[in-house]
């Protein structure tokens, strides 16, 4: 693999509090994205990488360069978009764009800022003033602003946080685009089902510690077997049925794990009938990333193999 990103041993403490403890990952040409729980240590891995914090331990490279030594080179080869990025809204978006090519230096900054306007598709509301944007326009200038310089690596933290489903589409074409033209991505995210679509790879983090980094399809088979899912009036109680797991019961909905779906969706109705209950519907689909981050999550945190209760939340959510 053409490595553009290594991390061997990162760690970073900050006081007594380990906020990535002993991190090894190796990212090449790839849309690699950092999946995780509030406070897992994502953002801090991005601003080792980025050169705006010292790992307190370990070593972290940026196309070959390490970003202790060489701050100044790697921050040449990489851009980096915060959560909240902060673009000027009294001016226009060519204005933030060409702002930004100034501060980088850029050799032709004018013929710049319109390409990367063009590539956002900003091109039509480009001399409009930002305050006027849609969220999903403002993160496109951001992104603009970040390709400005030519960047090798581009690290993007949340990039769709608060976005309507229409725009965090766009943001994601976009950003398999610039994969396409060779550049590799960073990106961290809260959002499994955008990181199963569109990431190469995906490293799962929590308490600083990476538990698995895999495709998403590779992760996907770690769960073996389906989860079916019942909605019912009432309170079931779970007596044994032979080769199906119970996870648990939210409200009116009851969820299993098992080997064979189909098998054991008409075991489970069988069952939630016998116990006098009304069965409005009942599913059975395959393992998502969620299923799959929440098993290794609790592999670590106990001996059980699933967290019921954030299962349960999880089921909830849907
Ligand atoms: N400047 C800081 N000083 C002290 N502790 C910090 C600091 N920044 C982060 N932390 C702590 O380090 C841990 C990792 O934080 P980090 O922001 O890297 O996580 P994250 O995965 O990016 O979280 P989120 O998804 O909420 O953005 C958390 O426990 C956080 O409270």
């Amino acid at each position: 693999m053409n490595s553009k990103l290594v991390a061997e041993d990162l760690t970073c403490y900050y006081g007594n509090l380990c906020a990535v403890d002993s991190m090894n990952i190796d990212v090449g040409n790839e849309i690699f994205g950092l999946l995780g729980p509030n406070g897992s240590g994502k953002t801090t891995t991005v601003l080792m990488f980025t050169t705006l914090l010292e790992p307190t331990k370990g070593t972290a490279s940026v196309c070959g360069i390490d970003v202790v030594k060489y701050p100044k080179k790697v921050r040449e080869q990489i851009s980096y978009v915060p959560q909240d990025m902060a673009l000027d809204v009294r001016l226009t978006g060519r204005e933030n764009v060409r702002f930004f090519a100034e501060l980088y230096g850029v050799s032709r900054p004018k013929e710049m800022t319109d390409e990367v306007i063009g590539v956002l598709d900003l091109a039509e509301r480009a001399d409009d003033y930002v305050k006027t944007y849609s969220g999903g326009m403002r993160r496109r200038l951001e992104l603009a602003q970040a390709l400005v310089h030519d960047p090798e690596v581009l690290f993007l933290d949340e990039p769709t946080v608060g976005l309507d489903v229409a725009a965090r589409r766009k943001i994601w074409d976009h950003i398999r685009s610039l994969r396409k033209k060779g550049m590799t991505v960073f990106v961290t995210t809260h959002y499994m089902d955008e990181a199963d679509r569109n990431c190469d790879r995906i490293a799962f983090i929590d308490k600083g510690r990476v538990r698995k980094c895999d495709t998403p399809a590779s992760l996907k088979t770690i769960i073996n077997g389906d989860i079916i899912v019942a909605t019912i009036n009432g309170n079931f109680s779970f007596s044994n049925i032979p080769d199906i797991r119970f996870i648990g019961q939210q409200e009116d909905e009851i969820t299993f794990l098992a080997h064979d779906g189909q098998m054991a969706s008409e075991l489970i109705r069988r069952e939630v009938l016998s116990q006098g209950l009304t069965l409005h519907s009942l599913y059975a689909r395959k393992p998502t990333l969620d299923d799959v981050f929440l098993h290794l999550v609790d592999d670590y945190e106990d001996t059980r193999p699933i967290n019921m209760s954030r299962f349960r939340n999880m089921m909830g959510k849907r």
